[in-house]
């Protein structure tokens, strides 16, 4: 579980999170959501201690993140909004491979992670090509199959969708499910839910660095109105 109890943080005077306390159960699929600028950023460095709070306390098993920081690294996977300073090595297999080398695994299953991360991301069999020579979309995607193919217990994504194609958003999002079904707790941040609110379990909305919402996707519609979110028509009303 990753757990937020009063937590504050500013940026030089200004407060970006304000009291912040929440909850993502493992096997919860959490959309987080808020218009630019409210806060989800900031709030997702804080879920394996890229950033500290001035106040409150963020844990991920029971375990304050700042009296173990190797453990809470290893057990939340993160995806970036921008995945290129992220890249480790020159071509899509080296760096999808590099996180599960470094965990000691075997080969064989190193090179089963691998196929089936660049599967869920739609780029299977492309484990030779040079991620300098790929478009924006595609590097987002390898960004993805490498934070998945760390299998940890929690995933943190921010906004994971800029720039992917439908099918690859609909594999990732498939894959994500699956994962949140097997027990992976799922934090999604995106300022736009129409393609994840019928999946999630919880959706929590973010105000001016404050959580104004945290409820399930149909309790949360209402409180939803106003917060500068695309949110879908209810599925009765689609055409
Ligand atoms: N390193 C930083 N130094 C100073 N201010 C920052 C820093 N990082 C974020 N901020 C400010 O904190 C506020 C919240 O930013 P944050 O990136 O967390 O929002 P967000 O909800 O993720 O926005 P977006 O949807 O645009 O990604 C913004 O006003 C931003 O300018």
């Amino acid at each position: 579980m990753i757990e937020f109890r009063s937590v504050s943080h500013a940026f030089d005077d200004v407060t970006v999170l304000e009291d912040v306390s929440l909850s993502i159960d493992d096997g919860e699929f959490v959309v987080l959501a808020g218009a630019n600028g409210s806060g989800k950023t900031t709030l997702l460095r804080h879920c394996n201690g890229l950033l500290e709070p001035d106040s409150g306390e963020v844990l991920v098993d029971d375990t304050p993140v700042s009296a173990d920081l190797v453990a809470a690294r290893s057990a939340v996977g993160m995806v970036f909004q921008h995945p290129r300073d992220q890249f480790v090595a020159a071509t899509i297999g080296a760096d999808v491979a590099f996180g599960p080398e470094n965990l000691g695994l075997e080969r064989s299953e190193i090179d089963r992670r691998v196929e089936a991360s660049l599967e869920a991301v739609n780029m299977a069999g492309r484990e030779d090509e040079h991620i300098d020579a790929l478009s924006g979309g595609e590097q987002s995607r390898v960004a993805i199959a490498g934070a998945l193919a760390m299998e940890p217990t929690h995933l943190v994504l921010d906004e994971p969708f800029t720039g992917l194609d439908d099918p690859a958003r609909r594999s990732v999002l498939a894959r994500l499910e699956s994962l949140a079904a097997e027990g992976t707790g799922v934090l999604l941040a995106t300022h736009d839910l129409r393609d994840v609110f019928d999946l999630a379990d919880r959706v929590i909305a973010m105000r001016d660095g404050r959580v104004v919402v945290d409820e399930p996707p149909d309790r949360a519609r209402e409180a939803l109105a106003g917060l500068e979110v695309r949110v879908p028509s209810r599925r009765a009303d689609r055409p």
